[in-house]
């Protein structure tokens, strides 16, 4: 997306062709900072250390990371070990472990001497096709919001809110629960956001709104806790959010706090939308309680906060006493019974096992 006058995807190939450069995400929205990835632990600590995030850059950030290790040494034994490098950097989001299967499946039939340029390829493609995913992302969730406007006054505002980061900051391109947001605007419909903060790493505060700022979408940045208040006050049309992996049943992981607003939408009759790319699809868990694993994080991301002191410097300050313990759980799981639908780049799914196998029947 566009960046002042400038547009700028999450992650690039340098002009290397080998290394790669990211926005780094840590210090948004106070500074933009470009980095350089130059290795696999380099890649690793992108991605353990959140320099990027989301589900779908994740993916494919590793599948990079698999491209440089080729070019190192490209055996079955080093292809073996860098998914197992990457693949624990983060246990959740299911696009990490999609990338990295992907990879080694296209590049375990190739000679050795091909896998390096072959891994290049593929990366870039896969880059290319989260771009093109998340566009029909938006076109199919533009409906929805176009259908909420219709039944509005017009040129009343539809209000949107969204929780965490699945905007183009989570994705190379566009993003999936703000392409629609994204859509809308430029089809001239009156839309306003309300962004949930997100704590504790306020992807919401800090990246969400930095993008609506950004273009020009009218935006309210709230705290987590008010999103059900505004609910029951008939001030959100529709929740929109993204997701880390969802189940072949319709159980959705995202970032904690999801579920609390999918039971608040429940309560109020607020639709409760879930967009997501199919490579985000999980198809060999039904039941997103019992099987996906929940990343536990630092719990000095609870204790601590990162802001702009009055003097302009970065900081992190202490929000908590030293000796009080936090616990971090960094996703939840919204059951299937609370999603409204799943927009997917073939179209709006209902979030179960026969809605996903109507829209992608190769699975069935
Ligand atoms: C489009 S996926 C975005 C998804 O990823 C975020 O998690 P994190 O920032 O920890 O990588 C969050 O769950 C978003 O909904």
């Amino acid at each position: 997306m566009n960046v002042g006058d400038r547009h700028f995807r999450t992650i690039w190939l340098s002009d290397d062709g080998r290394s790669v450069e990211i926005i780094d995400q840590r210090w948004l929205p106070h500074e933009f900072r470009i980095e350089k990835l130059v290795t696999v632990a380099g890649i690793a600590t992108a991605i353990r250390d959140m320099w990027v995030r989301g589900a779908p850059l994740i993916g494919v950030t590793a599948a990079y990371g698999v491209a440089m290790q080729m070019t190192d040494d490209a055996s079955d034994e080093a292809l073996d070990t860098v998914w197992e490098i990457l693949h624990d950097t983060r246990p959740t989001a299911i696009n990490l472990r999609w990338a990295l299967d992907e990879m080694r499946r296209f590049l375990r039939p190739l000679p050795l001497g091909e896998r390096a340029a072959a891994a290049y390829r593929r990366a870039n493609e896969i880059a290319d096709e989260d771009v093109g995913l998340n566009r029909a992302i938006g076109e199919n969730g533009l409906a929805i919001i176009k259908d909420i406007a219709a039944r509005k006054q017009p040129g009343e505002t539809v209000n949107i809110l969204t929780h965490c980061n699945a905007g183009w900051l989570a994705t190379v391109d566009y993003g999936t629960a703000t392409s629609p947001i994204y859509l809308a605007v430029e089809a001239g419909i009156p839309v306003h956001v309300y962004v949930d903060e997100t704590r504790p790493r306020n992807q919401g505060a800090q990246l969400t709104a930095w993008e609506m700022a950004g273009h020009g979408v009218p935006h309210t940045l709230i705290v987590d806790n008010a999103g059900g208040h505004l609910m029951q006050r008939g001030a959100i049309d529709m929740v929109i959010v993204g997701t880390d992996r969802t189940t072949a049943d319709g159980d959705v992981c995202n970032k904690i706090g999801t579920y609390l607003k999918a039971l608040a939408a429940a309560d109020n009759d607020v639709p409760f939308y879930v967009a997501l790319p199919s490579p985000t699809i999980d198809w060999t868990v039904g039941d997103g309680l019992a099987e996906i694993p929940i990343e536990e994080r630092s719990g000095d991301e609870v204790s601590l906060v990162w802001g702009k002191t009055a003097s302009g410097k970065i900081a992190q300050v202490r929000v908590s006493p030293e000796a009080t313990p936090a616990a971090n759980p960094a996703f939840d799981v919204t059951p299937a019974r609370l999603v409204t639908g799943l927009i997917t780049e073939r179209g709006i799914a209902k979030a179960s096992r026969e809605g996903l196998k109507a829209m992608f029947p190769e699975r069935g």
